[in-house]
């Protein structure tokens, strides 16, 4: 006689959520992301533990020209001072959704360690170069980013925290965010161009002939398989600093949440330095970072919704935001924290004795 046959994890998981009182799939995306969450956490049954919200701060060399950003470069360090004095607009949604916020230096262009203000010192240097003449750093302080933000990480997750989200603040980094995204793409500079914080027409022009100019200088279509060559050339310290919190969060198995244009474009430099280290995935069958991903919303930068149709995701909100900051992520979590409730505590057509379909 054949053995009989025994579920897998994932049946057994689309199983109970399948017989939840509700029709089949009548939960939409919240049935994707309780199976996603139960397969994360390897139970039928899981939590979410002290969820974080971690902004990383970094300075970019090119906004000091004007010549892609509508801000100056100092608004980074200023509004890391309203993060850490809990005006922004990170800090209200995080407290309305009860949230943790970390706010990380990275590398702004200020030295914030004689203030008396909690932002944790990670600061690889004061700002990157300016990309248009050299390279934005040097590989051991990509490396050195990438640790550090590994390190951040491993700490909270330490402190008992298994979900988390990433938000940066930087003036000038849609421009590296599209750049990198071009170079492991392969598709042109203009396709993720967008007017980031708020620029014109013409500045927006100005910002596409300045990006495909850097672009050929660095030969980026050469980099697109070389994440930490790629960071070196025109990455953010905010970015790799982003990337190294992906690859660990992931390695420990964290509820991860992607927020917007530049989140994504360090979710993608982190995917392949993932691809090159060629580990085993934490889970059976996940072999990308993004699998591993819960996609908050899509941002109004124009090149967002192009990358995530290109990842063929699609986030939980559009909302028509494109402020970063983890804002979007902040949003999301309630919406994730319902897929886990759900699974937890909806009756079984069995447990209510609700009649299922016949
Ligand atoms: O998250 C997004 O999708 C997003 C889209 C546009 C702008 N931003 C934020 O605006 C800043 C970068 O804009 P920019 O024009 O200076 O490159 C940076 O601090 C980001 O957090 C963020
Ligand atoms: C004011 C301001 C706040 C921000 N938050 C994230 N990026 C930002 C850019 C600007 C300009």
């Amino acid at each position: 006689m054949a053995a009989p046959y025994k579920l897998t994890f994932e049946e057994q998981l689309r199983h109970i959520i399948d017989n939840k009182t509700k029709p089949p799939g009548a939960l939409g995306r919240l049935e994707e992301i309780a199976l996603q969450i139960g397969l994360i956490q390897q139970i039928t049954n899981p939590a979410i533990q002290h969820p974080h919200i971690v902004v990383f701060a970094g300075d970019h060399g090119i906004a000091k020209t004007g010549l892609v950003n509508a801000y100056p470069q100092e608004v980074t360090a200023q509004m890391v001072l309203n993060f850490a004095q809990g005006g922004a607009a990170i800090n209200v949604f995080c407290r309305q959704n009860k949230l943790t916020l970390k706010v990380v230096d990275a590398g702004v262009n200020f030295d914030f360690t004689s203030m008396p203000v909690k932002v944790i010192n990670a600061k690889i240097g004061f700002g990157t170069k300016n990309y248009l003449n050299e390279p934005a750093m040097t590989i051991v302080e990509a490396e050195q980013a990438i640790e550090k933000g590994r390190s951040i990480v491993r700490q909270l997750a330490a402190d008992g925290c298994n979900c988390i989200g990433f938000g940066e603040m930087g003036i000038g980094n849609t421009s590296s965010a599209t750049l990198l995204l071009s170079a492991i793409t392969g598709l042109p500079v203009v396709e993720f161009t967008g007017r980031g914080a708020g620029l014109n027409d013409d500045q927006l022009q100005k910002k596409i002939d300045t990006l495909q100019q850097v672009y050929e200088k660095h030969a980026l279509n050469t980099l697109g398989q070389q994440p930490i060559e790629l960071l070196s050339k025109v990455g953010g310290f905010e970015i790799a600093m982003m990337a190294g919190a992906y690859l660990e969060a992931v390695h420990l198995k964290m509820i991860v949440l992607v927020d917007g244009f530049i989140a994504t474009s360090a979710l993608l430099v982190a995917n392949e330095i993932f691809r090159l280290t060629k580990q085993p995935s934490a889970i059976p069958g996940w072999t990308t970072l993004i699998d591993h991903c819960i996609f908050a919303h899509t941002s109004q930068e124009a090149g967002h919704e192009k990358i995530l149709r290109h990842l063929g995701v699609t986030p939980l909100l559009h909302l028509a935001m494109r402020l970063g900051e983890g804002t979007g992520a902040a949003l999301a979590m309630p919406m994730v924290q319902a897929a886990v409730n759900f699974l937890n505590e909806m009756a079984s057509f069995e447990s209510a004795g609700v009649s299922n379909k016949e």
